[in-house]
């Protein structure tokens, strides 16, 4: 059922084919590091934006969705997103959703009985609900692109539009890679972020111990920039610990094996389904002492693999992915003490929904308060309107990645 609703155009969903690898290609030139790395403008505005947005409300889950919303939505096609309430979103969600609903299993007859796809449409009533599905996306998908289409600067969209790859493939299939993007940045990023805020009101030990860091390391006068990032082993051991103690994905995504495989022994047969549970392995008492606990410790220095999924098919916007988490959450432990709303959390398998491909906090709430009146003048003088200007900074994107010796196409 999900191939009849996304027509074989989500990637995520595609087989590992040459035409997946045509698209694999397109990508490639826009997530790559390199690429990634001339992004960082962006997250710097918009995490200003974000803090600013925290100082007015508590209602993170909103104000992270639409810093990550934006990021990606400013990359792919040239606009912000500036409240969070536009209709692209509400329509990615309804996607999102769409794609939740045909991905459970033992929901659609047919995925378990093919043969039922012979039938008439009026005797195969799916047949419908998968058209109206493919009709809403690709509407969104297609309006996107052909705003990014009449804006004046360097934009995803552009650049596909204009790759060698792309000389043989409909427009549809172009807005729908784009829009493959734009999704994945919408819903990830965010619910991740989320996680984050869990602990930091379940588990507030560690707090004290960023702050302290980013204290010694920035100081109160300034936020932290760019070039701190590397100067915050414990931020980054946070964010590892954030994968570590609730995946996102927590079952992954299946893969399949292309040829006969071994392992320790065992013999896996071609064509097996491998599906990686990121959550059972993460919370293995002989693999993490208290695994329920939230510890950054245990990454001080230290990565984990899995995070972004694995092998061929590892995740392609990890890269900006990390750059958007790193400015997110270093920004945010400098400018408020976060902490719990209301009686104690408990933090179970009940607190996160599990109807989709990404497990997301159940709402919960959070209060953002400024660590000091210096912390607030700071966040309050941190941008004006003037500067949250994506066209500027759409055009220093684009200088920065010619002059690193990319070949942006616009
Ligand atoms: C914190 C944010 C993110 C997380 C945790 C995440 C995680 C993942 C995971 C677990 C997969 C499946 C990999 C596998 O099959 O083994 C995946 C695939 C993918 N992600 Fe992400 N992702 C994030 C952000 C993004 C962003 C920002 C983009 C694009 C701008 C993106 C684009 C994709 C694409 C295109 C795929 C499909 C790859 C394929 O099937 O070959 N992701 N991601």
């Amino acid at each position: 059922m999900a191939n009849e609703v996304t027509q074989r155009r989500n990637i995520l969903m595609r087989p590992f084919d040459n035409e997946f690898l045509l698209h694999q290609r397109l990508e490639a030139s826009v997530l790559s590091p390199r690429a990634s790395a001339c992004y960082t403008p962006l997250q710097e505005m918009e995490s200003r934006v974000l803090l600013q947005n925290l100082l007015r409300t508590n209602d993170f889950i909103h104000e992270f969705e639409r810093y990550a919303a934006s990021i990606v939505y400013s990359l792919a096609y040239g606009f912000r997103i500036v409240t969070g309430d536009e209709w692209q979103v509400q329509v990615a969600h309804q996607a999102l959703q769409n794609i939740s609903s045909v991905t459970q299993v033992g929901q659609w007859a047919v995925d378990s009985l093919p043969f039922l796809n012979y039938l008439p449409k009026p005797l195969a009533p799916w047949k419908k609900t998968a058209e109206e599905f493919y009709a809403l996306e690709t509407n969104l998908h297609m309006t996107n692109m052909n705003e990014a289409l009449v804006r004046e600067d360097w934009n995803w969209t552009k650049d596909f539009k204009n790759a060698k790859e792309a000389e043989g493939l409909s427009d549809t299939a172009i807005a729908w890679d784009l829009g493959n993007l734009a999704n994945a940045g919408v819903e990830t990023t965010n619910v991740v972020m989320q996680v984050f805020v869990m602990a930091c009101v379940s588990h507030p030990n560690f707090i004290a111990t960023a702050q302290k860091e980013l204290d010694e390391v920035v100081g109160s006068d300034r936020l932290p920039e760019v070039d701190d990032l590397d100067n915050l082993p414990y931020i980054a051991a946070i964010i590892e610990e954030t994968f570590r103690w609730r995946h996102i994905v927590p079952v992954g995504i299946p893969h399949a094996t292309t040829e006969d495989n071994y392992y320790k022994g065992y013999l896996i047969p071609r064509g097996s389904t491998i599906i990686p549970l990121f959550n059972t392995m993460r919370r293995d008492g002989k693999l993490f002492h208290a695994p329920l606990d939230f510890r950054p410790e245990r990454w001080l220095n230290k990565k984990q693999s899995g995070n972004w999924g694995y092998g061929r098919r590892i995740c392609p916007g990890r890269f900006i992915a990390t750059n958007s988490l790193r400015f997110g959450i270093a920004r945010m432990l400098w400018a408020f003490n976060i902490r719990l709303d209301g009686k104690p959390l408990l933090v179970d398998e009940s607190a996160f929904t599990m109807d989709g491909i990404v497990s997301a906090p159940k709402p919960f709430k959070a209060i953002f308060e400024p660590r000091s009146e210096q912390h607030r003048r700071v966040v309050e003088q941190c941008i004006c309107p003037a500067d949250i200007d994506v066209s500027k900074i759409l055009k220093q994107i684009h200088k920065q990645q010619v002059s690193v010796g990319l070949n942006p196409r616009v």
